[in-house]
C-alpha cells in the first residue's frame, strides 16, 4: 500500500515537473488569463464544460468567480454547463453529443469565453461545445492532455497538460490552471485583494 501511495504522489510530482518546465505552456495560461479579463472587462461572460470528474472541475471554476476564490470581491459572470434538467433534455431529445453545444448556443455571445476541458480531447460533445462557441465568436480555452487533439485544434487558446495514460493525473494539473487563471483573474479585477 505505502508504495502504491508513494509511487502516485511522485507520478504527479513529475507530472507537474514537467508541465512547469514547459515556457511555452505558462504562457498560454497568460494568454487564456487575458481573455477571461478582456471578456469580463467587457461585460462578457465565461462558460465552463467537461465530463466526469472534468465537469467537476468546470463547476470548481466557475463557482469560484461567482463566489469566492481567495477573499471578497464582486462576483465575476462564470457558468458551468452542469444543470441536470438541461443535461438530460439535450441527451434524451438531440443526443448526449449536444448537451453542451446547445447551452452555448443559447446563451453565448461574441467575447464570451468558453473553457472547454477534455482529458483525451476527443469527447464528441466537449468539441461540439467548441464548434459552436466559434461560430459565435465565443472565445475557445482548452484544457486537454497530450497535444495533438482536435479540441486543441479548435482551440484559441490550449494549455495541454500531458499526465500519461490516464485522466487522473491531467485533471490535477487542470484543477491547478483553473485556481491560477481565476487568481490571475482576480489580480487584474480586484487588484486591491492582492495589495
Ligand atoms: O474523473 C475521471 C477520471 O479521473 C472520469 O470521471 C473522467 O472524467 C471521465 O471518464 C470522462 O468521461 C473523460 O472524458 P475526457 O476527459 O476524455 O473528455
Ligand atoms: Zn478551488
Amino acid at each position: 500500500m505505502l508504495s502504491h501511495i508513494r509511487n502516485s504522489l511522485e507520478e504527479a510530482r513529475r507530472a507537474l515537473d514537467n508541465f512547469i518546465a514547459n515556457e511555452q505552456t505558462l504562457k498560454n495560461i497568460e494568454r487564456a488569463a487575458g481573455l477571461l479579463v478582456e471578456s469580463f472587462e467587457n461585460k462578457g461572460k465565461a462558460f465552463s464544460c467537461g465530463n466526469g470528474g472534468s465537469m467537476c472541475d468546470a463547476m470548481h471554476f466557475a463557482e469560484e468567480l461567482t463566489g469566492r476564490y481567495r477573499k471578497n470581491r464582486p462576483g465575476i459572470a462564470a457558468v458551468s454547463i452542469s444543470d441536470a434538467s438541461h443535461i438530460s433534455c439535450v441527451a434524451n431529445d438531440f443526443g448526449y453529443d449536444y448537451i453542451f453545444s446547445r447551452y452555448v448556443e443559447s446563451h453565448g455571445r461574441a467575447g464570451d469565453v468558453l473553457i472547454a476541458i477534455s482529458t483525451s480531447g476527443k469527447s464528441p460533445n466537449v468539441i461540439k461545445a467548441a464548434e459552436a462557441a466559434r461560430a459565435l465568436g465565443v472565445k475557445v480555452v482548452a484544457l486537454t492532455g497530450k497535444p495533438g487533439s482536435a479540441l486543441e485544434a479548435l482551440a484559441d487558446v490550449c494549455i495541454c497538460a500531458p499526465g500519461g495514460d490516464f485522466a487522473d493525473r491531467v485533471q490535477e494539473l487542470h484543477i491547478k490552471v483553473l485556481h491560477i487563471l481565476i487568481e490571475l483573474v482576480e489580480r487584474k479585477l480586484s487588484p486591491g485583494n492582492y495589495a
